[in-house]
């Protein structure tokens, strides 16, 4: 390729960079076709809606090109589960990366652009294969389950999920609209009970409430399953169920609604000593990407006050505390930092959901408080080191933290 004038090198490198995207021939073949002529054209005349018009047409072959790799990602889908392959490669994954790293670098186009797109890309083809997969398994077919709380947004999920897998899916909501995608029943009566699978899937107290209320009820073969984030006001009716005779267990998705890709995703079992439910818990993610853990009642909550209780409350905290300042928000988003805009981003999503299953988690799980107290303590000594201008303590403060996190 001949010299370009400067202000073209960019386009060029761009150009250049496109070509070692690993995407197949598609891609290549436009780059080669267009990359020159377009070149020209902006040498010629800088006509901008021309320039504009062939971009629009190398973006519809970018497109072209994504359908074409993800057509060959369904085939190796279907490929590995003929061989009884897991539908995730992490070491090929890491081929994918590094090659496209390196044909990028090859062409001085930016790496992480090049590691950027490729994630970007594997996590539509897990998605697309985790969807195929969880349909061709079909672990449901020939079951039924009741979603308890089926018209909720956690309801709603575990609703498609368990279509997805082949189960029979009918719903009991007393909030349930005429235009469910499921059966929907508003009362739960034992006439509904005589299906495989009980799934609750309401707020903290509904599930409580209907966990008290199927104790009152004769057992059926289903299994029981609640997927609320504080076990502890469960517990009482999860032993006395059992104790009746009911087969239970109890999950956690540690994931909301949105959750599309369960690629590193994580979902909590709890056994409760019954296992053809602890076994059927874990199987409704047998075929999924996500990463089932083990936990015993006592811990989950003990767990919880962590992962859930804290980050909750320092996000909050966080956002109170430029409240109280009065902050101009506008200002602050003009010149944040990436750490600013990193934790603003984590709060506003922490701020933006549901008040009341937050206030649950905060009050419902019996650890919370201790961890609170944790919170404002370790807020204490740091305010204590600044104000002393300690910066021995300071030190000490920032290893103790990195040494339970790892290195960023
Ligand atoms: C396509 C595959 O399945 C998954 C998707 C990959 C991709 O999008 O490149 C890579 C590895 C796998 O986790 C495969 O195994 O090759």
């Amino acid at each position: 390729m001949p010299e370009q004038p400067e202000r073209l090198k960019p386009l060029a490198t761009i150009c250049n960079g496109i070509m070692s995207v690993p995407f197949g021939g598609a891609l290549q073949r436009l780059c080669l076709g267009f990359a020159e002529p377009l070149l020209q054209a902006m040498t010629n005349s800088p006509d901008l809606k021309a320039l504009r018009d062939r971009l629009d047409v190398l973006d519809g072959s970018l497109l072209d090109a994504i359908r074409e790799r993800q057509q060959i990602i369904a085939a190796i889908g279907e490929a590995k589960r003929g061989m009884g392959k897991p539908l995730r490669d992490f070491a090929r994954e890491k081929d994918v990366l590094d090659r496209a790293e390196a044909n990028a670098a090859k062409r001085g186009l930016d790496a992480s652009l090049a590691h950027e797109l490729m994630k970007l890309l594997i996590q539509h083809s897990l998605t697309h294969q985790e969807i195929a997969h969880i349909r061709a398994q079909a672990t449901g077919a020939g079951l039924r389950a009741l979603v308890v709380g089926g018209a909720g947004q956690m309801g709603r999920w575990f609703a498609s999920f368990l279509d997805s897998q082949g189960f029979n899916v009918e719903i009991c909501d007393p909030n349930a609209s005429a235009d469910e995608a499921f059966p929907a029943h508003t009362r739960l009566d034992s006439s509904l009970l005589n299906t495989d699978l009980i799934l609750v899937a309401a707020g903290l107290r509904a599930s409580a409430g209907i966990l008290r209320e199927l104790v009152t009820m004769a057992p059926t073969k289903a299994v029981i399953i609640d997927i609320a984030s504080i076990k502890e006001p469960l517990r009482p009716s999860l032993v006395a169920l059992k104790d009746a005779g009911w087969q239970v267990a109890s999950l956690h998705p540690m994931f909301g609604p949105s959750a599309v890709l369960l690629a590193d995703r994580h979902v909590v079992v709890i056994d409760l000593g019954c296992p053809d439910a602890t076994a059927l818990a874990r199987s409704l993610f047998a075929n999924t990407t996500a990463v089932v853990s083990e936990l015993s009642l006592d811990a989950h909550d003990r767990i919880m006050a962590e992962v859930l209780g804290l980050s909750h409350a320092l996000n909050i905290a966080f956002a109170l505390a430029l409240a109280e300042g009065k902050a101009d928000g506008d200002l602050l988003q003009r010149v944040s930092s990436s750490t600013f805009d990193a934790q603003s981003k984590v709060a506003r999503r922490v701020l933006n959901e549901n008040p009341n299953l937050y206030f649950e988690i905060q009050t419902e799980n019996p650890n919370n408080a201790a961890q609170l107290d944790r919170l404002a303590t370790a807020l204490q000594h740091l305010s204590l080191a600044v104000a002393a201008r300690d910066i021995d303590t300071f030190r000490a403060l920032m290893a103790r933290g990195r040494e339970l996190l790892g290195p960023g």
